[in-house]
């Protein structure tokens, strides 16, 4: 039996994790977490039979209480109660589907308790990374990707020496907006950004994927998960996303993942790794499938990419500062209050105007968030 633990069960990998646990009779869900969608959280409950439930505010919790009284799951929330899920007992992984840094204080209680981690949520590893990756080490827990690119290369190294890897290729799609350019995404609206070509997932990750901020937060996510530099990392726009990533070895060998644009293949894969198990799900036609295409990212329009790559050379605590900023600024261009191309200026103007701290701990991530959440409103407050 694989127990597990949802942090953000009500989420886009939240219920796609409970859908592979649906389609699998010997994974035990432990406990489930939202921010506020009680409704769902409550049909969890119900089908579920969790033990813990969390959310983050005392009124959701009390709402939900009332809601499940009639269960025996327990209610929590707040920050103690995403950490008494990270640490519950008996759980094998914890499923870190939360989105942002709210990530990184009960990926680290994970574990520090000894939990596998099942990880979505690449802003903790890009903002911790330094912290987390040898903290596994420590504890002997592994760390097993589910973004699709990281689950791809993941699946290509599967027996390889780790020496051998030149390269890594990530794929793009590009998002909704390829082939545009900056005078046309003066004015484009959120419904146009979330309208993303080939995935449906959450609202932010998707208009990461539009400003190209996606691509950029999975290079530094690789490079914690895979030990290699941010110099050996290729970004390859592949419109349909069929190629999930590559990786290139010493021997000029390129290994490719295919696949339909489907989260529960990755999912499942962390979950039973390292053993792979039947999944219903499309399957690629390469009867109608006729082409594979490939383009250079436009770095000049889609700037996500290339403040991220100074990001990561610039290091320490500047990775957080573009990731914070990049977090608010989506949630303001969601909220209507900047355009599409203030995202980009709202990050570099962030970074522009942070100190870099070398090997900043817990604390000093959290303190170059807040400072970076507090220059924004100070600059950008409309
Ligand atoms: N969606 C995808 O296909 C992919 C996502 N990822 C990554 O996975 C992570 C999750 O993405 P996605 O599922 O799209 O995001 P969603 O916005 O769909 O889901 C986020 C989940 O986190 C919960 N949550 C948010 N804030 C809090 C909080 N403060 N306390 C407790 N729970 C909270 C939400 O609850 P509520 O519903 O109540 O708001 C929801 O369950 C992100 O880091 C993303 O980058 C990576 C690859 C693919
Ligand atoms: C499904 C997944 O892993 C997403 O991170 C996806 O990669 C987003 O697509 P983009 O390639 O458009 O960023
Ligand atoms: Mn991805």
């Amino acid at each position: 039996m694989k127990k597990i633990a949802i942090l953000g069960s009500t989420g886009s990998i939240g219920t796609q994790t409970l859908e592979v646990v649906r389609e699998n009779t010997d994974i035990e869900v432990l406990a489930v977490s939202a921010r506020s969608n009680i409704r769902k959280l409550e049909e969890q409950v119900r089908e579920f039979s969790p033990k813990l439930a969390a959310v983050w505010d005392e009124n959701h919790a009390c709402e939900l209480k009332r809601a499940i009284s009639d269960t025996n799951t327990k209610v929590v929330y707040g920050m103690d109660g995403l950490l008494e899920l990270a640490s519950i007992s008996e759980a094998d992984m914890i499923v870190t589907a939360v989105v942002g840094m709210i990530g990184i204080l009960p990926t680290i209680e994970a574990v520090k308790a000894g939990k596998d981690i099942a990880l979505a949520n690449k802003e903790t590893l890009v903002t911790a990374g330094h912290i987390i990756i040898p903290l596994a080490r420590k504890h002997k827990v592994q760390i097993l990707p589910v973004d699709s690119e990281h689950s791809a290369i993941f699946q290509c190294i599967n027996g390889e020496d780790k020496k051998t890897i030149e390269k890594l290729l990530i794929t793009a799609s590009g998002g909704p907006f390829r082939g545009k350019k900056t005078e046309e995404l003066k004015n484009v609206c959120v419904e146009d950004a979330l309208r993303h070509p080939t995935w449906s997932m959450g609202n932010k990750i998707t208009i990461d994927s539009a400003t190209l901020v996606n691509k950029g937060l999975e290079v530094m996510e690789a490079s914690w998960l895979f030990d290699v530099d941010i110099d050996q990392i290729q970004v390859v726009v592949q419109p349909s996303s069929t190629i999930h990533s590559m990786v290139q070895f010493q021997d000029g060998a390129v290994m490719a993942q295919l696949g339909t644009p489907d989260m529960k293949i990755p999912i499942q894969y962390a979950i039973y790794y390292p053993n792979r198990r039947y999944a219903s799900g499309r399957r690629l036609d390469f009867t109608t499938l006729t082409q594979i295409d490939f383009e250079v990212p436009d770095t000049g329009t889609f700037r996500g990419l290339p403040l991220a790559f100074r990001a990561a050379k610039e290091g320490g605590s500047m990775p957080t500062v573009f990731n914070a900023a990049n977090e608010r600024a989506v949630a303001m261009f969601l909220g209507h209050r900047v355009g599409f191309l203030d995202i980009y200026n709202i990050i570099e103007g962030a970074m522009d105007h942070h100190q870099v701290l070398d090997n900043p701990t817990v604390d000093e991530i959290l303190s170059a968030e807040a400072e970076t959440y507090d220059w924004i409103e100070s600059r950008w407050s409309i």
